[in-house]
């Protein structure tokens, strides 16, 4: 690895939040305001190094070491539990792991008394863990999006899914059986960065953790 500092970022929703919270700590990156299809961009002066990368393959980047810290929900880090440092909460990205299942099936459903269900979800893993500390055998439908449709079209009456709004469940006819989990966002970094890079990597989390406040810091 180089005397670069790399953070993995996710291309979607996260980016924006994550280098607006950057910037109040003084890592900017001018690069990336550019307009073009690059997935690496470099603020060479100051020894900062950013890739855009799929939010699931976040904690892959960081773990190989390809990136010395990652931006990623909290909902990928419990479906992909690698082993990675977790030091904050960023406190964006505000969203919930549900249970949820069509309106008219929830009117007589007793999810007290379920004991075999199928589920469509991004989140097999996070899901088969949490019906099964129920005592409920799940059959899992792994899908990659739009998982509200499945109930609609018959492949599954159950889902697992992140919520929000609440807009794209109440527009698809779904309601919230349970909650799994609360999700934010979270800064990861790869375990040998830390000790390599310790000191450039311990002001970086200081200094967020000096702008987001002491609660943002997780216990080991
Ligand atoms: N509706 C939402 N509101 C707020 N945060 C969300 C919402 N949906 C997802 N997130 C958070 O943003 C993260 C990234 O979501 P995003 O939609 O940008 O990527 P994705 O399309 O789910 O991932 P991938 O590109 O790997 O398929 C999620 O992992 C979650 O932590
Ligand atoms: O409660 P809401 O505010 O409506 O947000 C929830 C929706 O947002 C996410 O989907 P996303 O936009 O990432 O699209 P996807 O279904 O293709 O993953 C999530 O999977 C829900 O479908």
């Amino acid at each position: 690895m180089s005397d670069f500092i790399t953070f993995a970022l996710p291309k979607g929703r996260i980016m924006q939040d994550s280098m607006a919270l950057f910037g109040q700590i003084g890592i900017t990156c001018p690069e990336m305001d550019g307009g073009n299809r690059k997935l690496v961009f470099e603020n060479a002066a100051d020894g900062y190094r950013f890739m855009a990368v799929r939010a699931t393959d976040v904690p892959t980047y960081v773990e190989y070491g390809c990136a010395d810290i990652g931006v990623v929900g909290k909902d990928t880090l419990l479906e992909q539990n690698k082993d990675l440092y977790e030091p904050l909460d960023l406190k964006f990205g505000y969203c919930r792991l549900v249970v949820a299942e069509p309106k008219a099936l929830r009117q007589n459903d007793d999810p007290g008394s379920w004991s075999n269900i199928r589920v469509a979800t991004k989140y097999p893993n996070v899901t088969e863990r949490y019906f099964a500390a129920k005592g409920i055998q799940v059959e899992l439908i792994k899908l990659y999006g739009s998982i509200e449709l499945a109930p609609l079209v018959g492949l599954s009456e159950r889902i697992v899914d992140l919520v929000s709004t609440g807009a794209t469940l109440r527009d698809n006819g779904m309601v919230e059986v349970e909650t799994i989990a609360e999700i934010t966002t979270r800064l990861i970094v790869n375990r040998a960065s830390l000790k390599t890079k310790h000191a450039r990597i311990r002001r970086i989390i200081d200094a967020l953790e000096g702008v987001i406040g002491d609660e943002a810091r997780i216990s080991p």
